[in-house]
């Protein structure tokens, strides 16, 4: 493919990655893949290089772009020339996607800790974490094996650059290592998990916590639930490659209560790492500013206080519950967790018991900027 050819593939593409925003479709790498699966045509230095203008295009914009021209016009206007298979050359007031980061609107709800000198770091590519699966190995003896350094702030943490291909390894087919943010090995930590304990991971997806805790704590029940199927199978094939026994639940909404009945008072920790904005990690999927709405947005926050009120009762005496979300909007966190203790006479918070972000109401934040994780609220609670 000529660079003007692979230009009309991003175009093509992007126009694709807008609407699926719109109408929460399928994410941009899927669509980029799917793209290329009709045409066989393009070699795979081809693929590489439409992937790249597609995902260049997609973090230069805060805002959705008019068009998938307007979205890659201002990255490679020496592109649009109209040669062969390339896109036409534009006209004077055709649109241009301007520079942003931060979406206009999502802005003033960002929490107060995310200074504008914060906010380059919240697109920019992130390192590739891995965690060391510490029931089989050591981290040391896989930071030999993929030359790879400590994480600085998680135990079982190793740092690789972005385009590390950890995932083709043998340590990873052989479940040594998951791929894992150090924030989100910084949740599992905040679990405190004890063999022999009763934990709860209410809101587990494909179960990236839920696996943490069972290497952490090999004698602990753990029961990921979660009201959506098809990243509850995806734990499976996860568990079995780290050796980890972990029992799952598929809870029916709104009738979660029910499938939860048998734990009420039961868990030493319930894990509450509930959906929201994703706000906290545009570095890794930065068309996530593009899906966001603020119907989307309150729909979450709704949910966020659902599925806390649903884990409070399942909480033993003594016990903890545990809230995060991958967000950096006050909404989200430190709001939501304020909101709960009102809610909630009977807990208390709790520090999470490690010293890493930055304190935010009864729970600590972690940044890209400020700690090189993804964003990251995480706030404890003990149960009286
Ligand atoms: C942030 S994701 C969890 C990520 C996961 N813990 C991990 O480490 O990979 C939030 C999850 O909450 C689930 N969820 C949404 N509503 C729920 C509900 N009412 N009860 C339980 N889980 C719910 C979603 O399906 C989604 O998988």
């Amino acid at each position: 493919m000529t660079p003007s050819a692979r230009a009309q593939a991003a175009i093509e593409i992007l126009d694709q990655v807008i609407a699926a925003a719109r109408d929460d479709g399928s994410p941009a790498d899927a669509l980029v893949s799917a793209y290329f699966k009709t045409r066989r045509y393009a070699g795979s230095k081809d693929r590489r290089a439409v992937r790249e203008l597609v995902f260049r295009a997609i973090r230069h914009s805060a805002e959705v772009p008019a068009s998938g021209r307007a979205a890659l016009l201002p990255l490679v206007p020496e592109l649009f020339d109209g040669e062969g298979h390339g896109p036409t050359a534009p006209t004077p007031d055709e649109p241009r996607a301007e520079a942003g980061i931060v979406p206009g609107w999502i802005a003033p709800l960002l929490s107060p800790l995310v200074g504008e000198g914060e906010w380059p770091a919240l697109t920019e590519r992130a390192p590739l974490d891995l965690r060391a699966n510490i029931a089989r190995t050591a981290r040391d003896e896989m930071a030999a094996h993929f030359g790879a350094e400590p994480a600085p702030l998680s135990p079982w943490g190793l740092r690789l650059p972005s385009d590390a291909a950890a995932s083709a390894d043998e340590a990873f087919a052989d479940g040594l290592v998951e791929v894992q943010d150090e924030g989100s090995q910084l949740i599992a930590l905040a679990c405190a998990p004890v063999d022999g304990q009763t934990i709860v991971d209410l809101c587990a997806g494909a179960g990236g916590k839920a696996l943490a805790l069972a290497a952490a704590a090999t004698e602990a029940r753990i029961i990921a639930c979660d009201t959506n199927l098809a990243r509850l199978r995806n734990l499976a094939p996860r568990a079995e490659r780290a050796g980890a026994t972990i029992e799952t639940r598929l809870l029916d909404m709104p009738r979660e209560a029910e499938g939860l009945a048998d734990l009420e008072g039961q868990a030493e920790c319930v894990l509450v790492d509930a959906p929201c904005s994703g706000s906290g990690t545009w570095r890794r999927n930065p068309e996530g500013r593009w899906r966001l709405t603020p119907e989307r947005l309150d729909r979450l926050e709704e949910l966020q206080r659902r599925v806390l009120d649903l884990a409070a009762p399942l909480v033993k005496p003594g016990g903890t519950l545990v809230y995060a979300v991958c967000s950096l909007l006050a909404r989200e966190g430190a709001d939501q967790a304020a909101a709960f203790l009102s809610r909630h006479s009977g807990f208390v918070p709790k520090d999470i018991g490690m010293d890493v972000g930055r304190l935010e109401g009864v729970g600590r934040l972690l940044t890209p900027g400020h700690d090189r994780t993804d964003g990251f609220f995480i706030a404890r609670f003990q149960a009286r």
